[in-house]
């Protein structure tokens, strides 16, 4: 990695130097029952005690990540204490924290907006794409200020002069929060997601604008994209549901230097696997070598790979166990009938369905696209426990003995299920040991103490910071929790609320 990168990521673990966030805009707040299932939620959220919860992971991240800038958001919640939300917390503020290192992607996208052309282009592209009339299109291009359009094409909430209310012009991106989801860092490639919803597609298509007009703005050549195949558009309606063309963050991780993972499942389709892997292995940059790939049900509760398993420490994982064959094997008599019984159940996961594959790239033949090139399937792992061991073992050099499996709920029914269902294995690593986790999930929490880990709620953490009486440097094993009462609700953790770009090199 050169000394001056500013986006480069090679594994899970590496210190968190600069992410993309994005903090609980006001379309998260006008989410209905009605629209539950199209845009992806269980429940509604109480929006103001959501941001109180996020506002606490912001300032751990500014404490680990920019610390410079405590000063100034403490100084604002003083002076602001009476406000729901300080106004340093809001990215179209003129008063936002404004981190380089800690970056909302509203705030990015007012960087690309403005300009004159660029935002034109993407007032077009949405326009066109959420089906607005022209006079939408016109009111949009009238606002001036560029980081009142970015929320507005966040949250599709637009103040219309001529009745002085706040009216939708098209659907908000409620699951925009969930930043791991829109796109990958690669090494020094980004892979950029092509949702598998229309509720994110538009996520998506910013994202675009965003590291085409930004981030890669001067080397575009870097950014993978995956798209359909020119057959697709000749298939009837019925097959192109079958071989659709879908990835999402939250199911690839750069899992080691020249290792990528990538889990297929109800948002990444195997046509995008595919996809990924014939461009990845083409492409002599990008600095992978082999491709694991992990198939689990395609089912809400695990919508993600990441919801399933995420790395804590070169050995240590924490994985949900209904997913480990190991851990099946021990089952006892009763619990192995349960798992039976949920098994024949339509909508329950098929243990069968788990599989993992490694593919590897070629060392002698050149690739070519259009010829039949076969990949090399070497390997085909058990299951995601020999899969967590091979990783930890085959990359990190890891003894056998010393990998570290910590379960969802401690692994004891029906704690794994709850607790999997708020993401207990969707964790973050701040740096190697150091992760960061919800606080209702207390039979994990035990399980990570029971591991050696300090269990630390977030607001005790950043108290200890304030009073001087311990240094983000000092914390070591240590998972810290956030409050997560409706954050939770969302259906998403720490890992998928963050899109790390740039981790020192592990
Ligand atoms: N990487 C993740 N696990 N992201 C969680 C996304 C949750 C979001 N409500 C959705 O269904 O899309």
């Amino acid at each position: 990695m050169n000394s001056n990168a500013t986006i480069h990521v090679n594994s899970e673990l590496g210190t968190l130097k600069r992410l993309l966030v994005h903090s609980p805009d006001g379309g998260i707040g006008k989410v209905v029952p009605g629209k539950f299932k199209e845009w992806l939620y269980d429940d509604t959220v109480h929006i103001s005690q959501m941001r109180r919860e996020y506002n606490e992971y912001v300032k751990l991240l500014l404490y680990f990540l920019d610390p410079e800038k405590i000063p100034y958001i403490t100084e604002f919640e003083k002076k602001q204490a009476h406000k729901k939300q300080p106004d340093c917390y809001k990215p179209h503020h003129p008063d936002y924290f404004n981190s380089d290192k800690v970056i909302d992607t509203q705030y990015l996208l007012a960087q690309v907006l403005k300009n004159e052309t660029i935002k034109q282009r993407i007032v077009s592209a949405v326009c066109a794409w959420e089906g607005c009339s022209f006079a939408t299109e016109r009111m949009l291009d009238a606002i001036q200020d560029p980081y009142e359009l970015a929320k507005v094409l966040i949250s599709g909430v637009l103040h219309i002069a001529d009745n002085n209310a706040n009216d939708f012009v098209f659907a908000p991106l409620p699951n925009f929060i969930f930043t791991r989801d829109i796109s990958i860092v690669i090494n020094d490639h980004i892979l950029l997601s092509n949702a598998a919803t229309p509720a994110r597609e538009r996520e998506s298509m910013l994202m675009k604008y965003i590291t085409y007009y930004h981030l890669y703005k001067n080397n575009p050549e870097k950014v993978i994209e995956i798209s359909e195949s020119s057959d697709f558009f000749l298939l009837e309606q019925s097959e192109q549901q079958v071989f659709k063309t879908s990835v999402e963050g939250g199911d690839v991780m750069m899992i080691a230097p020249n290792h990528l993972l990538i889990g297929c499942s109800e948002r990444t389709t195997p046509s995008a696997v595919d996809e990924i892997i014939h461009k990845i292995f083409a492409n002599n940059q990008t600095g992978i070598e082999k491709i694991s790939v992990v198939k689990i049900p395609k089912q809400r509760a695990m919508m993600h790979i990441d919801t399933v398993f995420t790395q804590v420490r070169k050995n240590t994982w924490v994985l949900f166990g209904r997913f480990s064959e190991k851990v099946m094997q021990q089952k006892n008599a009763t619990q192995y009938a349960y798992y039976l019984h949920l098994m024949e159940k339509e909508d329950m996961p098929d243990l069968e369905n788990i599989e993992v594959l490694r593919f590897y790239k070629p060392l002698q033949q050149a690739y070519h696209p259009g010829t039949n090139y076969q990949l090399d399937i070497r390997d085909k792992i058990q299951g995601l426990e020999s899969l967590l061991h091979n990783i930890s073992i085959e990359d990190y050099g890891v003894a056998p003995e010393d990998v570290t499996i910590i379960y969802s709920g401690n692994n004891v029914f029906p704690y794994d299920e709850r607790e999997q269902w708020t993401d207990s294995c969707n964790l973050l690593a701040l740096k190697e040991g150091v992760v960061v986790g919800y606080d209702r999930n207390d039979e994990t929490m035990k399980a990570f103490q029971a591991a050696g880990f300090n269990v630390i709620k977030v607001t005790d953490l950043l108290q200890k910071f304030q009073n001087k009486e311990l240094t983000p440097a000092q914390v070591q094993n240590t998972l810290i929790v956030l409050p997560s009462a409706e954050l939770s609700r969302a259906r998403g953790g720490a890992h998928c609320m963050s899109m790390p770009l740039l981790r020192e090199n592990i």
